[in-house]
């Protein structure tokens, strides 16, 4: 077994939404990113790269590359998981902690944990997403960004 951790922030700027673990979850804020921004899958895909000591996103899919310009993070993870699949593993659970004031996550999770899921081919209950905020301290606690954990256990094929 291998276990990986991942972290990821993204600063608010204009916009309408926040994509969050593969969701389109309405806000007064979009976010700042090369990618659609999606601080749960960034930090999920970190996880299980860090897990086989595959580098990070960046490197994988380089913010100066034009075809990530708006990409749907979903595709980052699903690569990921063909990387991990490559080497003979998959991810046996992980689980996602989003750090922000608004918006709540709570009324989206379980459609972050379906997306996920399916996109990893695994079990639902292998997938957690929670979130919490950081009683308005810091850039997270000033609304002024959004940021997500991630770790999981890679487990043999
Ligand atoms: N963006 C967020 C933040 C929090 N939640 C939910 O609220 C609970 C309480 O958060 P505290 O930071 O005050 O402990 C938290 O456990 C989450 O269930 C949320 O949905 N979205
Ligand atoms: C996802 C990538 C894609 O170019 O860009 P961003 O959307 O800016 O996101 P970040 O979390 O900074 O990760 C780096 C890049 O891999």
């Amino acid at each position: 077994m291998r276990i990986g951790q991942g972290y990821d922030v993204h600063a608010f700027g204009d916009g309408d939404h926040v994509m969050l673990g593969g969701v389109r979850v309405p806000h007064e804020r979009g976010v700042l990113a090369h990618s659609d921004g999606d601080v749960v899958l960034h930090a999920l895909c970190d996880a299980m790269l860090g897990a086989l000591a595959l580098g990070d996103i960046g490197r994988h899919f380089p913010p100066s590359d034009e075809r990530w310009r708006g990409a749907d993070s979903r595709r980052f993870l699903r690569h990921c998981n063909e990387l991990i699949a490559q080497r003979g593993y998959r991810v046996g659970n992980a689980d996602v902690t989003v750090v922000c004031e608004r918006p709540k996550v709570g009324p989206h999770a379980q459609a972050m944990r379906e997306a996920i899921a399916a996109d990893l081919g695994i079990d639902l209950d292998a997938v957690s997403v929670k979130a919490t905020t950081s009683e308005k301290l810091g850039f997270t606690g000033r609304g002024e960004g959004i940021a997500a954990t991630a770790i999981c256990l890679l487990v043999p094929l």
